[in-house]
């Protein structure tokens, strides 16, 4: 009997582990399975789990990248109806410079990097070298000349040297794909000083003009114009640079000097839209290294207006150091609007750099960037992501997210997840 007792245990022992085997089983086949299959959740994703995870990166980045390719990759060939640079003054209003998206973006680009000039006089305001172009048509634009190579380190502080053209093109299409569009058209162009310039060249710019080691060069005049040894040459003639788009005669600019920290702080309310454009300039002057914001400017009678972000040429000059100053309105404030957290976030690993390479490739002066300075964006958005993360821990998504009825609005889903 003791014998059978036993038997019985041991079998109903086996069909334990039996039956929990079989239960297991096709759950351990599925898992194997799904190494590489691709599991639709229910937004729409597809996960791929452990193993694979480099699949789970790469496909998303793909798309990820098209998506905001495809949006804000400019066609410069484009054609369009009507007379361009009255387009601009339709665009303009309290919030922003231009739309999302529109064909005239890639018109007007390619009409300023290639109108016939009618008229150059000596730049407006400011410490740096610059012209005033009046191009065909009588649309006013800014000529800010080429001084450095694009793989140049300016070494010292960050707003040390003359201005980098390349970073006037590059803060252009990097605000539009933050979804800022609070800078002007920019492009690159090269002009030639004796066929463009000179002859329709105002005599108190023509004065400024020497030759150097049978370059074309002149010295302007602006805070740091001393005299030739502080003026710019070309390449034989020809002189690369940044031209900006004027913006429009009626949209008066008021200028703040006070830095917002001192000032604005503690009154948001009272402020409207301000904190959190000065935290966005931010978070967009870091990715540059732009710490040049010394000034800023709104829209004169305007009191919605957006910070009008003039001026990305103080930057792009070492990839190798990132200026955890210019951050200090996020890192002080812990306080972001949820649209530019959202795009920030799609712009993580390494999707801003890949993307940014494909917008810029259209400018005649392509290519704007060396490798570091895309490597040193991809760098600084990530730490930038880390401050808002610290400060969701410390304070709560609640606090920190800012949902405001100025936060720019987009014309489809990509931000709306
Ligand atoms: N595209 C533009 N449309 C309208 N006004 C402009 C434009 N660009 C520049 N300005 C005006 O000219 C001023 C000087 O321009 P900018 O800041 O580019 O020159 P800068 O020499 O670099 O000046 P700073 O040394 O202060 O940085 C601006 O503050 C603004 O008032
Ligand atoms: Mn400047």
């Amino acid at each position: 009997m003791r014998l059978k007792t036993r038997f019985i245990i041991l079998g109903v022992i086996f069909s334990v582990f039996f039956i929990s085997f079989k239960m297991i089983e096709p759950e351990l086949e599925g898992s194997r399975g799904s190494g590489h299959a691709p599991v639709d959740s229910d937004d729409g994703s597809q996960h791929y789990d452990g193993r694979s995870k480099d699949v789970f990166s790469d496909e998303k980045l793909k798309r990820s990248v098209e998506r905001y390719v495809n949006k804000y990759a400019v066609d410069w060939n484009v054609t369009v109806a009507g007379s361009l640079w009255n387009v601009p003054v339709q665009w303009i209003n309290a919030r922003e410079i231009h739309p999302e998206i529109a064909p005239e973006i890639g018109a007007l680009l390619h009409k300023l990097s290639m109108s016939k000039i009618v008229r150059a006089g000596l730049g407006h305001r400011g410490t740096q070298l610059k012209m005033t172009l009046i191009l065909d048509g009588g649309q006013r634009a800014v000529f800010k000349p080429k001084w450095y190579q694009i793989d140049d380190i300016v070494k010292g502080k960050p707003y040390d040297g003359p201005d980098r053209h390349n970073g006037e093109i590059v803060g252009f299409h990097l605000n539009r794909i933050l979804g800022y569009r609070r800078s002007p058209l920019v492009a690159g162009r090269v002009v030639d000083m004796e066929k463009e310039i000179k002859p329709v060249a105002d005599q108190s710019l023509l004065d400024t003009f020497y030759v150097k080691d049978g370059n074309v060069c002149f010295f302007g005049k602006c805070m740091y114009c001393k005299g030739p040894e502080t003026g710019v040459c070309g390449e034989g003639s020809l002189l690369e640079g940044a031209i900006v788009l004027w913006l429009p005669e009626k949209w008066k600019l008021k200028n703040w000097r006070h830095p917002w920290g001192r000032t604005y702080r503690n009154d948001i309310k009272a402020l409207g839209p301000r904190l959190m454009d000065i935290v966005d300039a931010a978070v967009f002057d870091y990715l540059i290294g732009n710490a040049d914001r010394h000034h800023y400017e709104t829209f004169k009678d305007q009191p919605d207006s957006i910070m009008v972000m003039l001026d990305s040429a103080k930057s792009f000059g070492n990839p190798y150091h990132d200026e955890e100053s210019i951050l200090a309105p996020l890192y002080q404030c812990c306080r972001l609007r949820k649209s530019t957290w959202i795009r920030l976030d799609q712009l993580r690993d390494g999707v801003l750099s890949r993307v940014l390479r494909q917008v810029l490739l259209h400018d005649p002066l392509s290519p704007l960037l060396a490798d570091a300075h895309y490597e040193a964006m991809d760098r600084r958005l990530k730490h930038i992501l880390s401050i808002v993360e610290e400060c969701t821990d410390k304070d709560g998504e609640l606090h920190v997210f800012v949902q405001d009825k100025y936060s720019p609005q987009y014309v489809d889903e990509l931000d709306h997840s």
